[in-house]
C-alpha cells in the first residue's frame, strides 16, 4: 500500500497543525510521500506566507525607500517559520536560507521563485520533524521552455528519484523550467504537484487534507453548514472546481485520472471523519438528486440577435472571432434561434467593450446587441439529475420562491450539470434555495 498526502496551508499553518499532521501521517505506514503547502491562515484575519513572499518580493523591485518596509516583511515571513520550528522543538537554523533568500530578491530572481519558498522552507521543516528525506521539486517537477508543465519528463525524473527514496517530502506548487528558473503553477497548485506524484508512484490513493471534511455540497461560505459528498465522480469535480469549488485545483485530477488512483479529501481538524471519496465511475447512488452547488460572480453577457441568424454560415464562429482577436476568453455561451449570449469575466471585457462591440457589429452586422453585467453564473452538478425528470422545474420554482430572477439557465448536453445565470446581488440567495430544494427537503 503506498499514499501520497498533501496537506493545504491551513493545515501546516502553525506548529499545533504541524503536529496534527504528523500524527496521522504516522499514523499509517502507507502514507510515504507527503506533499506540503506553504504556512496558511492561523486565523480569518490572518494572511498566507505564499501572499507575504509576494508582497516582499515586490518591495525587493521598487526603491531604496520601500527598504525598511522590505525588511520588515522578510522578518515577519521568517518569524511564522521560527514560530513553527520553535513550536515543534526542532534544532534547525534558516539563517543560511534566508540569506539566500535575499541575495535572490536583490539578483531579482522572479516571482515565481519567491512564492515558492513559502512550500520549500516548509518542506524542509516538514522532513526534518518527520525524518522523512526532502527531495526539492526543483529538481523532479519540469516546466519546458515556454513554463508549461512537462509531463512526461517530469514523471520520468520523479519516479525515478522516488524509486529509491522510500519516505519523502516533496514540497508543493513549483517545479523548474530546463534553465533552473524556478517555476510555480497557479494558485492552489500544490494539489496538482500531490497529483503528479501519486501518478509517479502508482499511488493507491492520494489524500488531500484540508480544513474541512470533505468536498461539500455547497461553499460553506455562502450556505451554513452544508452536508458534505461522500463520493463524486472526476466529471463532476471537475465541474465544481471549474466553477468556483476552491478545495481542490481544477487541474489536480488529470494526473490521477490517467492512472485511475481515488482522491480521498480529509479535514486535518478531525481526521476520523471518512471525508470525500472522488472517483473516475461508481454504482453507488448520490444521496441527493444533486451532487454539489458552485459559482462565480462578477460576469458580463453580450446578446447578438440577428434574424435568421442559423441559417447564416459561419455566424458564430464570426462573432467569436471577435473575442479571440481581443484576446478574451470566453467563460459560457448559450443560445437561441436568432440569438447567442457571450458569458466572458467581466474585469477583462470592460477596457475592451468598445473594440468588441464595434467589431461584431462590423463582422456580422446583428439586428440588436445587448450588455449585461454584474451577474453570476451557478452550476448545479450531479450525476443523478440525468434519472431524475423535473430538475430543471424544481430549480425554477425555488428560485421563483426566493424572488430570484433568473437571467439564463442552460443544460449541459451530458445532463451532468445545468448553468443558471442569475445577478450578482441575488448569488447567495440562489444557491441557498437550490440547497434548500434538494437537500434540506430530503432530509
Ligand atoms: N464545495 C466546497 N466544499 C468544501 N470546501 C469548499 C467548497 N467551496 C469552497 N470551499 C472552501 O475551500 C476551503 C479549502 O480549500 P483551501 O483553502 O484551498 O484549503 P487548503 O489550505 O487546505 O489548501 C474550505 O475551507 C472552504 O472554505
Ligand atoms: N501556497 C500556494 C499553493 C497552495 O496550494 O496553497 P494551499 O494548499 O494553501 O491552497 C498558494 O497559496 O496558492
Amino acid at each position: 500500500m503506498n499514499k501520497v498526502v498533501k496537506f493545504g496551508g491551513s493545515s501546516l499553518a502553525s506548529a499545533e497543525q504541524f503536529k496534527k499532521a504528523a500524527r496521522i501521517i504516522n499514523k499509517d505506514e502507507a502514507r510515504r510521500y507527503v506533499i506540503p503547502s506553504a504556512p496558511g491562515k492561523r486565523t480569518p484575519g490572518d494572511t498566507k506566507v505564499t501572499d507575504m513572499l509576494y508582497r516582499c518580493y515586490n518591495l525587493a523591485t521598487m526603491d531604496d525607500e520601500y527598504e525598511e518596509e522590505f525588511e520588515e516583511q522578510l522578518s515577519a515571513i521568517r518569524a511564522r517559520y521560527d514560530e513553527i520550528i520553535a513550536g515543534l522543538g526542532l534544532s534547525i537554523d534558516l539563517s543560511d536560507e534566508f540569506k539566500t533568500i535575499r541575495t535572490k530578491f536583490s539578483q531579482k530572481a522572479g516571482r515565481d521563485y519567491a512564492a515558492s519558498r513559502g512550500e520549500y522552507l516548509n518542506g524542509i521543516l516538514m522532513a526534518e520533524y518527520l525524518g522523512f528525506a526532502f527531495v526539492d521539486a526543483a529538481e523532479v517537477i519540469c516546466f519546458d521552455e515556454e513554463g508549461n508543465f512537462d509531463d512526461e519528463r517530469t514523471n520520468d525524473v520523479l519516479s525515478k528519484r522516488l524509486s529509491d527514496t522510500p519516505k519523502a517530502v516533496i514540497p508543493g506548487f513549483y517545479g523548474s523550467m530546463p534553465g533552473g528558473k524556478v517555476k510555480t503553477f497557479s494558485r492552489g497548485g500544490s494539489d496538482i504537484t500531490g497529483s503528479i506524484v501519486a501518478k509517479a508512484v502508482h499511488a493507491d490513493m492520494y489524500e488531500n487534507w484540508t480544513d474541512v471534511s470533505g468536498f461539500l455540497v455547497a461553499d460553506p461560505s455562502v450556505v451554513k453548514n452544508p452536508k458534505a459528498i461522500d463520493v463524486i465522480t472526476y466529471r463532476e469535480l471537475r465541474e465544481l472546481s471549474y466553477m468556483g469549488a476552491t478545495v481542490l485545483h481544477e487541474d489536480a485530477i488529470f494526473p490521477v485520472r490517467k492512472e485511475g488512483i481515488p482522491i480521498n479529501i480529509r479535514n486535518t481538524n478531525s481526521p476520523e471523519d471518512k471525508g470525500t471519496l472522488i472517483v473516475e465511475g461508481t454504482c453507488r447512488k448520490p444521496r441527493f438528486v444533486i451532487t454539489g452547488i458552485a459559482g462565480k460572480k462578477d460576469f458580463a453577457s453580450i446578446t447578438v440577435e440577428k434574424a435568421m441568424m442559423n441559417a447564416e454560415v459561419g455566424f458564430c464562429k464570426k462573432v467569436l472571432e471577435v473575442f479571440e482577436e481581443n484576446e478574451i476568453s470566453i467563460e459560457h455561451m448559450p443560445s437561441g434561434i436568432d440569438t447567442m449570449t457571450i458569458f466572458v469575466h467581466q474585469d477583462e471585457f470592460e477596457e475592451k467593450e468598445q473594440k468588441v462591440i464595434a467589431g461584431i457589429h462590423r463582422s456580422v452586422e446583428p439586428d440588436f446587441l445587448e450588455l449585461e453585467s454584474d451577474l453570476a453564473l451557478i452550476a448545479v452538478v450531479g450525476r443523478g439529475m440525468k434519472a431524475t425528470r423535473g430538475t430543471s422545474g424544481r430549480i425554477f420554482s425555488a428560485l421563483a420562491h426566493a424572488n430570484v430572477n433568473v437571467k439564463m439557465i442552460d443544460q449541459g448536453s451530458s445532463e451532468l450539470n445545468i448553468i443558471i445565470g442569475v445577478r450578482n446581488h441575488d448569488f447567495k440567495d440562489a444557491i441557498n434555495a437550490i440547497y434548500d430544494i434538494f437537500v434540506n427537503t430530503m432530509i
